[in-house]
């Protein structure tokens, strides 16, 4: 636990060492420097006493001429960030559970009955604009705001129920629609 020991990778200083050692203990604390020349015993370009082996084949001799940094594509290894396959998409276990409970992948479309009633019991109303004689009923007043498709309007009802009654009315217009 908590030792690591480094791989040895043979070179041709092995040969010539014979029997030493070429596995180097590392212990947390007690890392070997390789300082050149910190112990008489140490050759100042030993590959063979290396705590840090060379990933190159010869023991640490770049096949590369003089004056040339290795390059890091050949030693980096390649990565795949393409996964093989691709994630499922979620909209499908959506569709399925959707054609589970109404019979058929669509959703229907319109509002969403607030009310617990079903569709059935209530269509919706289509029919945007405004009548010929709108301003026989109602009494367009100032401007009171705007939104993304329009803009809101003061109003008061001329007939009916809706007599002297303060309304608001949409104004959108018909591009937006
Ligand atoms: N009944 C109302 N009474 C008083 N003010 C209103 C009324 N309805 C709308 N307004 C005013 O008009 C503004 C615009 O309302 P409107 O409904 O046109 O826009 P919206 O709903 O915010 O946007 P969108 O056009 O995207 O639906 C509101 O911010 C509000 O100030």
């Amino acid at each position: 636990m908590g030792q690591c020991y480094g791989k040895t990778i043979p070179t041709g200083d092995d040969d010539k060492a014979g029997a030493e050692a070429t596995t180097v203990p590392a212990v947390e604390g007690d890392l070997p420097t390789p300082t050149p020349g910190r112990s008489k015993n140490t050759p100042a370009q030993s590959s063979a006493r290396n705590p840090w082996p060379s990933p190159y084949p010869h023991g640490g001799a770049s096949p590369l001429p003089v004056g040339v940094s290795p390059s890091p594509a050949r030693s980096t290894p390649r990565r795949f960030f393409k996964r093989p396959f691709p994630p499922p998409s979620p909209a499908k276990h959506i569709k399925a559970s959707l054609a589970r409970r109404f019979g058929h992948a669509k959703p229907r479309e319109g509002p969403i009955p607030e009310d617990g009633s079903t569709e059935a019991d209530q269509s919706l109303d289509k029919n945007f604009g405004y009548n010929n004689n709108f301003g026989a009923k109602y009494e367009l007043g100032k401007e009171v705001g705007r939104g993304h498709f329009g803009h809101t309007c003061q109003a008061k009802g001329r007939k009916g129920e809706l007599t002297d009654q303060p309304l608001a009315v949409k104004i959108i217009s018909k591009a937006k629609v």
